[in-house]
C-alpha cells in the first residue's frame, strides 16, 4: 500500500486562494442518434458542430452515442467492486495496471487510485498469467466496453473528418482502426475526500493534476460524482456537470498537432470536492507507435505555416512521459515562427 506522508498530503492539496470551485461549464452537445436519423444535413450540421467545439474548446459532450446501458451498468458495478476491495489485493493487481495516488513517474501525486491498460485490436491486453477467474470476467467486460466505444470514437472522428472539410473521412479514424493502434483504458476512483481536518484546512484535493493528454481523442465516462474541470482559452478554469448518460470528448496533443493546431487540445484536471466516490473511465486512442504524425496538408494550405515538425507517436509519448503532468509537453514539437 502507498501511504502518503503528510508532506506529501500537503502537496495535492491546493492552496488557499484556490479553495472555491469554479463556475459551472456550458458543454456543447452533439447527438450521434439524432445525427443518423437526420440524413445528410443532420450528418453536416453535427460535423461542424463538432469541429467548432474542437476548435473553441477542445471539448464536447456525445449523447444519442449507442453504447449499451447494460453494458455501463455492469462497467459500473464492476469498478465499484474492485476498489471496494482490501488494499493488500489491489497492490496484487499491480500487473493488472492498480496504481495508487501516484500518476506517471515524474513526481505526480494525486487523490485517486487506478487501473490503466493497454489496449489491442481485439481489447485489452492480455491478462497476466496468475489471474483468477473473476479478473478473467472484469477483463471480458473491459473488451466489450472497448469495443462498442471504439465504435463510437471512430463516427466521432469521422466527423470531425467531415468538419474540417478533408477528402480522407478516415483521416484519424483509421490511425484507432490499425491493428497496432496505442490506445489505453483507464479506471480511475476518486476516493471521497477526508475530513477537513487532517489535510490543514483544504477543502479541496487534487485528484488528477493539469494536464493535457498526449493521444489523438479521450472519451470519458463517469458516474454522477462532478470533480472534471477544464481550462477554457482565457486560462480560466470551469467545472464540468457529471452525466453519467453521456461521454465527454477531451481533443488531445496528437489531434492538435494533426490539425496543425486548429483543434485544441483542452488542458484539464479533476478536483475532489465531494463526499462521494468520482469513478471515471476514459478510452484514449492513440495511433500506432510508428505513425508520423504532421500537420495534415491541407490543414496547413498552400504558403501556409506547419506549427509542429514531424515526429513518430513512439517520439512523442517518450517525450511526454519523462514531463510532469503539468508541462506544455508540444513545445519541443513546434516549429519557429519563422519556418
Ligand atoms: O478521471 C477523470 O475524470 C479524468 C482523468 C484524466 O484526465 C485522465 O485520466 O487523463
Ligand atoms: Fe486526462
Amino acid at each position: 500500500m502507498v501511504v502518503l506522508s503528510k508532506g506529501e498530503l500537503e502537496q495535492i492539496a491546493l492552496p488557499a486562494v484556490q479553495r472555491t470551485a469554479p463556475p459551472l461549464a456550458v458543454v456543447p452537445e452533439i447527438d450521434l442518434d439524432k445525427a443518423a436519423r437526420d440524413g445528410a444535413n443532420g450528418r453536416a450540421a453535427a460535423a461542424r458542430a463538432v469541429a467548432a467545439a474542437c476548435e473553441k474548446h477542445g471539448f464536447f459532450k456525445v449523447t444519442g452515442h449507442g453504447v449499451p446501458a447494460a453494458i455501463l451498468a455492469r462497467m459500473d458495478a464492476a469498478a465499484a467492486a474492485f476498489f471496494a476491495l482490501q488494499q493488500q489485493e489491489k497492490d496484487a493487481a499491480t500487473a493488472f495496471g492498480y496504481s495508487s495516488k501516484r500518476i506517471g513517474c515524474n513526481g505526480d501525486l494525486g487523490w485517486v487510485e487506478y487501473l490503466l491498460l493497454g489496449v489491442t485490436p481485439s481489447g485489452a491486453a492480455p491478462l497476466p498469467e496468475s489471474s483468477d477467474a473473476s479478473t478473467c470476467s472484469f477483463r471480458d467486460l473491459l473488451n466489450e466496453y472497448i469495443a462498442a466505444v471504439r465504435r463510437m470514437t471512430c463516427t466521432v472522428l469521422k466527423l470531425m473528418a467531415e468538419g474540417l472539410g478533408l477528402d480522407e473521412k478516415d483521416a484519424f479514424s483509421r490511425l484507432v482502426l490499425d491493428k497496432e493502434s496505442d490506445s489505453m483504458l483507464r479506471v480511475n476512483h476518486y476516493p471521497p475526500r477526508p475530513e477537513l481536518k487532517q489535510l490543514g484546512g483544504h477543502g479541496r484535493l487534487t485528484g488528477f493534476g493539469e494536464h493535457t493528454d498526449p493521444q489523438i481523442i479521450s472519451v470519458l465516462r463517469s458516474n454522477d460524482t462532478s470533480g472534471l474541470e477544464i481550462s477554457l482559452r482565457d486560462g480560466s478554469w470551469v467545472s464540468v456537470p457529471a452525466d453519467r448518460n453521456s461521454f465527454f470528448v477531451n481533443v488531445g496533443d496528437a489531434l492538435q498537432v494533426l490539425t496543425n493546431g486548429r483543434f485544441r487540445s483542452v488542458p484539464h484536471r479533476v478536483m475532489v470536492n465531494s463526499a462521494r466516490p468520482r469513478v471515471s473511465v476514459i478510452f484514449f486512442a492513440g495511433p500506432p507507435p510508428r505513425e508520423r504524425l504532421a500537420p495534415l496538408p491541407e490543414l496547413v494550405g498552400e504558403g501556409g505555416r506547419r506549427c509542429y515538425r514531424e515526429f513518430t507517436w513512439r517520439e512523442y509519448k517518450t517525450s511526454a512521459y519523462r514531463t510532469k503532468l503539468s508541462e506544455n509537453r508540444l513545445c519541443y514539437f513546434e516549429t519557429a515562427a519563422t519556418s
